[in-house]
């Protein structure tokens, strides 16, 4: 217990504020208990609290907003209870310096947890303010449980300027988070750049982020400035961070600990002023563990990590986002449709494996290809097995460019480079095209090669070289 301490609660759910009054009764020397804005106020203006719990919409007004005005200690705690969930709350909540925020429904031990911690007054990092016109939810629909957690991350990195690693399967929210985290945060007047490391050679990264000098290198005409220079007083986006080769890597992590660099070709340092922001598809410490990837530079980007979950432990988002691409497609002239109950089920049932970007093109696929306002669970069926087993690959040049990027990983880290990995690879992709093309057109060597869109000797020949035969591919 707490000595001495007084707790006031704003809740005007009588329910609530019972099993509320329950649990913290022996946490508090006193506990009171209002219903309202105006009641809070009134208590407000005789007495001062030790930690107010605030819930969000009252009767009279937001409990949030009103805040401010209403005479309160601004050292003084308080945990934010909302129903809303989304990041707009948490952000806000953030924003009037408040100590935590937990979504309802909460868990009882958390928030007792979170009353002592407070009551002890170990303070989180001052609050930045957020302006509340600015706050919506950036970009960000769902309301799940295990949305929460990302929000409540989102809402604490807002004030300050720490390293953020963002965790999550491919297509799961990690751009549009990186965006959400740049947006509010103390750097949300600068720029949010943002550069994809499996995009880029690996012998240019160094000068796309660090920027080069004229002649620097063949082909350098003129200093270019990199994206270090570019995000100044913003974000850096390092998208794909676990794809950085590891020469990069050590250059990064010089920058961030000494917040200086210099460019390709330059011997001048420059003050490096941006927030590093860095998200991977990839198992983080299984690529520290193969010596793929710097486990110094990883802890230093994994002060605060962001794990986005997979769709399909936020089934009950589905809904919502189906809302939000059918009315993203809208604004770009697909028609505007409906679901049938058994057909949201169906799409709530799916497993998602390229996660809310797959559901994003079924959506806007559904939208087209019903005939009707209302898309029937038959619309869906056939839209989730048109590819086969699993519904549609995310994007298949992507999981190609990702397969052919683990297996040059391989033959790279083998002992014997004998300069083949080329020939190789385009033996392995030419054979799987021209067998699936040859049995596709039963053997005709001349549709085929029709189809591939090569000279028909040519063909011949390469068929001769990887040993496939044409009738028995
Ligand atoms: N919570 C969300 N609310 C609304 N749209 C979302 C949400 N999450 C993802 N999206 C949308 O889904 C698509 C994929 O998101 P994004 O590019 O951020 O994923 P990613 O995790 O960065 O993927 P990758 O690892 O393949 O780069 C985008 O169109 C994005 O706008």
């Amino acid at each position: 217990m707490s000595d001495g301490k007084t707790i006031l609660l704003v809740e005007d759910d009588p329910t609530i504020a019972m099993i509320i009054r329950e649990t913290l009764i022996d946490e508090c020397a006193r506990f009171a208990s209002v219903a309202s804005i105006a009641e809070r106020n009134a208590w407000l203006a005789d007495h001062r609290p030790d930690l107010i719990i605030t819930d969000v919409v009252l009767p009279d007004g937001d409990g949030i907003d009103s805040l401010p005005g209403a005479g309160v200690d601004p050292e003084t705690p308080v945990i934010v209870l909302s129903a809303q969930n989304t990041l707009d709350t948490a952000v806000r909540a953030t924003g009037i310096g408040s100590y935590d925020y937990l979504p309802k429904p909460f868990d009882l031990e958390e928030l007792t947890t979170s009353v002592r911690a407070a009551l002890q007054r170990v303070r989180a990092e001052p609050a930045a303010k957020i302006d509340p016109a600015q706050a919506d939810s950036h970009g960000l629909v769902g309301r799940a449980p295990a949305m929460q957690a990302v929000y409540r991350t989102i809402a604490r990195l807002a004030s300050n300027d720490l390293a953020v690693l963002i965790l999550g399967e491919s297509g799961t929210g990690k751009e549009v988070v990186a965006r959400a985290i740049h947006a509010t945060g103390l750097r949300r007047s600068g720029p949010f750049v943002a550069i994809n490391m499996a995009a880029i050679p690996r012998e240019l990264i160094e000068a796309e982020l660090f920027g080069h000098e004229k002649g620097a290198f063949t082909g350098a005409h003129s200093r270019n400035a990199g994206r270090f220079e570019q995000a100044a007083g913003g974000s850096l986006f390092l998208d794909e961070i676990g794809d950085m080769p590891l020469e990069a890597q050590t250059r990064l992590l010089r920058v961030l600990q000494s917040n200086e660099y210099s460019t390709v070709g330059g011997s001048q340092a420059l003050k490096a002023n941006v927030r590093v922001i860095a998200a991977t598809h990839r198992d983080m410490r299984t690529l520290v563990a193969d010596g793929r990837f710097r486990e110094d530079l990883f802890y230093r980007l994994n002060v605060i990590p962001v794990t986005l979950p997979p769709l399909r432990d936020r089934r009950s988002d589905i809904g919502a986002l189906v809302r939000h691409f059918v009315d993203a497609g809208r604004h770009s002239g697909l028609p505007d449709r409906q679901f049938a109950p058994d057909a949201m089920q169906m799409l709530e049932r799916h497993d998602w494996p390229g996660n809310v970007r797959e559901l994003g093109n079924v959506v806007q696929r559904l939208a087209v290809l019903s005939r009707d306002t209302i898309v029937s669970v038959r619309d869906v069926e056939a839209v989730l097995t048109a590819s086969g087993e699993g519904g549609l690959p995310p994007a298949p040049a992507d999981s190609i460019s990702r397969a052919v990027d683990d297996w040059a990983r391989e033959q790279l880290a083998g002992d014997e480079q004998d300069g083949s990995i080329h020939s190789q690879l385009e033996a392995i992709v030419e054979a799987a095209l021209f067998r699936r093309v040859l049995l596709d057109v039963r053997g005709n060597q001349l549709e085929a090669a029709r189809r591939l869109g090569i000279n028909r000797n040519t063909l011949r020949k390469r068929l001769g070289q990887l040993d496939i035969d044409p009738a028995n591919p």
